[in-house]
């Protein structure tokens, strides 16, 4: 394997789930963590690092300039949502850490591909997109993945169908305002709409389940990991093995003025191709909507 560094500042639970994640794939060579707190960075490389027995990665601590010269930078530094908080909330808190890893890190490598997970996402990708300097296809947020993530494994449960032959999207926001385009949906070609059991099912109760189901694993837990870890690890993969696979990621959409999630194929370049879903009138009222909704977001910045 050519030598791959991948960064990831914040080395709390989604941080530390990546690295985690990314060493049992061994996919890339070398992992640098970096956070604040070093004392706490000190024990998650520790940690960390008697994975050893079933993977060649290495993992270390490092500062934010090394981070800067990696090939993938992932950021996950911030504060988290408590139980009833919205994503949005976190705006404020996260635009100071943010502008300060980001300066931290520069000069950044010209050809890094940044791949934001802090939240309110879709709002810090557009915030790090400016500031790193970075063109817009090497700065992206993990977006609606999780959340179509989470719709595909409630319908594979109401349809009997493995997941991953289900293409369903959310899209949107990673947020409140996110929606999932039905007309577009299908299992082997044929449209859900088509389909008996979807057509008998509550389809507002599948979209309210989707968008509170992070709510929902923080009352229960305090924070959501596991699934971004899946997500972003998978992110990586597509990078470094330059997969060009399709996956809903934020991503800025010129005629809707904000990055937001749309499907978009990814290789080592970054974002290669986005892939606009032909939608319904109805929905697109819903994606027009979700973009007024980020960009009051970003407003308030
Ligand atoms: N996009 C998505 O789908 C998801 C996003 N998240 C978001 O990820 C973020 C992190 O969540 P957790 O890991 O659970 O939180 P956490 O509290 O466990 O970890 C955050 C880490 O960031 C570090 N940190 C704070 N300021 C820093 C700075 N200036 N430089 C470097 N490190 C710094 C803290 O010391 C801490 O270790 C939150 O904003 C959360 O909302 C969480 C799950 C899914
Ligand atoms: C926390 C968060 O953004 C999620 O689990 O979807």
């Amino acid at each position: 394997m050519s030598p791959h560094k991948v960064a990831i500042i914040g080395a709390g639970a989604v941080g530390s789930t990546i690295a985690y994640t990314l060493v049992l794939k061994n996919v890339t060579t070398e992992i640098l963590l970096v956070d604040v707190d070093q004392a706490f960075l000190e024990g998650q490389v520790l940690d960390l690092s008697d994975t050893a027995s079933v993977s060649s990665c290495k993992i270390k601590s490092a500062s934010l300039k090394e981070a800067g010269q990696a090939d993938i930078i992932l950021v996950t530094a911030g504060a988290k949502q408590k139980e009833g908080e919205s994503r949005t909330s976190l705006v404020g808190r996260n635009y100071c850490i943010l502008q300060s890893v980001v300066e931290g890190m520069k000069p950044i490598r010209s050809d890094a591909i940044m791949l934001m997970v802090s939240n309110p996402v879709d709002t810090l990708t557009q915030i790090a997109q400016e500031l790193s300097g970075l063109p817009m296809a090497q700065v992206f947020g993990s977006g609606t993945y999780l959340d179509t993530t989470r719709l595909r494994g409630l319908l594979s449960h109401i349809l009997d169908v493995d997941s991953r032959s289900i293409h369903a999207y959310v899209l949107g926001e990673h947020g409140d305002s996110q929606f999932i385009p039905w007309s577009t949906a299908s299992i082997a070609g044929r449209p859900l709409i088509d389909i008996q059991e979807f057509q008998k099912m509550d389809k507002e109760l599948v979209r309210i389940k989707v968008a509170g189901k992070a709510l929902k694993i923080i009352k229960l837990k305090g924070a959501t990991h596991f699934g971004i870890g899946a997500c972003a690890s998978d992110l990586c993969e597509s990078i470094i093995l330059n997969k060009n696979q399709i996956r809903p990621l934020s991503v800025f959409v010129p005629r809707l003025g904000c990055y937001l999630s749309m499907p978009a194929k990814l290789g080592t370049t970054g974002i290669k191709e986005i892939y606009e879903i032909p939608l319904t009138e109805a929905e697109e009222e819903l994606l027009q909507a979700s973009a007024l909704s980020i960009m009051s977001v970003l407003s308030r910045v």
